[in-house]
């Protein structure tokens, strides 16, 4: 059951360089959620999501659409570098440049879940799109945080690994929010949908009282 309240927007208006792109938005959103966002592109999903972020920046594990990683490192560090507030600076520099066996193999168990362990070593600019994705993915699991959120986390993938790395994320995370485009995956594994269009909230489901069709209706004449 979904407890209190942990995200919050009453009547917010927000935009980008005087553009205004989110209209008299409010929600509420509880411990425990698992929420998909849902509409098309645009619509300000990634827009809604960093302003929610922007409320427990701390407290978030989050994989944003532009992965930001450093192709200067490795997987390894790139990863890494999800769990730095874990950690002491020293402790962090020493585990970057030399990993200690217990850091090194917590990394690799990351990775070896995100079936990238192979790639460890290589920088992400020798990566796939998918790949680059998974460490992106990586990097916000190795956080360790209760909450998730995603910007698209599992788009470069194939339709079958993308949904698996997506079950992974959701049971490792109490809270989730997600920007998909996919109607389906959004139904099958979220229990709550917001479907976002024209920057102003189309719709608000509870995922079981929901149908395809309804969904669908988002993505029309948009
Ligand atoms: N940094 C920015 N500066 C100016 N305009 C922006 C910026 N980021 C987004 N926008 C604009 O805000 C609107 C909403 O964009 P946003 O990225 O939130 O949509 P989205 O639903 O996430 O789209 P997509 O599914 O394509 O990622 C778009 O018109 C976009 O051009």
């Amino acid at each position: 059951m979904p407890g209190q309240a942990m995200f919050q927007l009453t009547g917010a208006s927000f935009g980008h360089d005087d553009q205004l792109v989110l209209h008299d938005i409010s929600l509420e959103i509880r411990d425990g959620e698992k929420v998909a966002l849902v509409g098309p592109s645009g619509a300000g999903k990634s827009t809604l999501l960093s302003l929610l972020w922007k409320q427990q920046p701390d407290a978030v594990a989050l994989c944003p659409q532009e992965s930001g990683l450093v192709d200067l490192l490795s997987t390894y560090q790139n990863i890494y570098m999800g769990g730095l507030s874990r950690f002491s600076t020293l402790y962090n520099l020493i585990n970057l440049i030399r990993p200690w066996a217990a850091r090194r193999e917590e990394v690799a168990r990351v990775a070896r879940t995100l079936g990238i362990e192979e790639k460890l070593w290589n920088s992400p600019d020798q990566l796939s799109g998918g790949q680059r994705q998974r460490v992106a993915l990586g990097r916000a699991l190795y956080r360790n945080k209760s909450v998730f959120m995603g910007d698209e986390p599992v788009s470069s993938l194939d339709p079958e690994q993308g949904e698996q790395l997506l079950i992974h994320v959701l049971q490792q995370h109490t809270t989730a929010i997600v920007a998909i485009h996919s109607p389906e995956l959004a139904a099958k594994h979220f229990d709550r949908i917001i479907a976002l269009k024209d920057g102003r909230i189309f719709g608000d489901w509870q995922a079981a009282e929901l149908d395809l069709s309804t969904l669908e209706t988002v993505y029309q004449d948009a």
